[in-house]
């Protein structure tokens, strides 16, 4: 592990267990992610690339190994710190946007910002028109297209400055044009805002887009 290693992934296994037996879907799991650094995760479907994502967003928990972030191990944290390190260190980018229909543009960008505490209402203005997003801060999520929608949900996570951008198929639902232009941005303000990505994609061409890709096969990094 070296100073500025922000993800420090170390023998991650986990199972999901029912009707009587139990299944490995993550098997002896090991990578780390410095500051600032970006990595694809990719992968056949049902190859445990949401899992470990989760695990990582302290959604989840594993069975064995041990997973750090920014210095804080996730093994035995309780539910509170699990959901601040969730408020102030991790933003989550999803496939469907979860934006909160009753607020407009602007409210969702902030939401949780102000749920962490965190205003920097400079940072916020900026990330919105970088975002293209200053014409429609009035605006409800349903008046939005699917692009837009997700620029609101990138602008919310980032909006937190956290210290690592976990994001599950974030361009999934967009077109092949509006899916490249919200990369493009997505990873311009990541890496001006110096957090670390991991991101989990089904495209190539957006795996190449950033620093490393790690392939998942059944559950192992290939
Ligand atoms: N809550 C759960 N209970 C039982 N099995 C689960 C659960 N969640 C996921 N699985 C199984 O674990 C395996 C990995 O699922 P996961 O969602 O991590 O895959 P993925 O690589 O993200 O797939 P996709 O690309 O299709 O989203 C799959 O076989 C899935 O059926």
């Amino acid at each position: 592990m070296t100073d500025n290693t922000l993800l420090q992934i170390r023998n991650v296994s986990k199972c999901y267990s029912g009707l009587g037996e139990s299944r490995a879907v993550l098997r002896d799991v090991s990578l780390d992610l410095q500051a600032g650094k970006s990595i694809a995760l990719t992968g056949e479907s049902g190859s445990g690339k949401s899992t470990l994502l989760h695990l990582v967003g302290a959604l989840d928990y594993y069975d064995s190994g041990e997973i750090k972030i920014a210095g804080t191990n996730l093994t035995n944290l309780n539910d509170s710190a699990r959901s601040e390190l969730r408020r102030n260190t991790v933003s989550l980018v999803f496939q469907q946007f979860n934006l909160v229909p009753s607020l407009n543009v602007a409210q969702n960008i902030s939401l949780h910002a102000r749920l962490a505490n965190r205003v920097d209402q400079t940072w916020i203005t900026s990330l919105t028109s970088r975002l293209g997003l200053t014409e429609l801060s009035d605006r409800y999520p349903e008046q939005l297209s699917g692009g837009q929608q997700q620029r609101v949900a990138i602008g919310r996570a980032l909006a937190v400055r956290p210290k690592l951008l976990l994001a599950d198929e974030p361009t999934g639902n967009l077109d092949e044009v509006t899916s490249t232009a919200v990369m493009d941005l997505m990873l311009n303000l990541v890496h001006e805002s110096g957090a670390a990505l991991f991101l989990v994609t089904h495209s190539v061409q957006v795996a190449n887009q950033l620093d490393r890709r790690v392939h998942l096969s059944a559950g192992k990094i290939a």
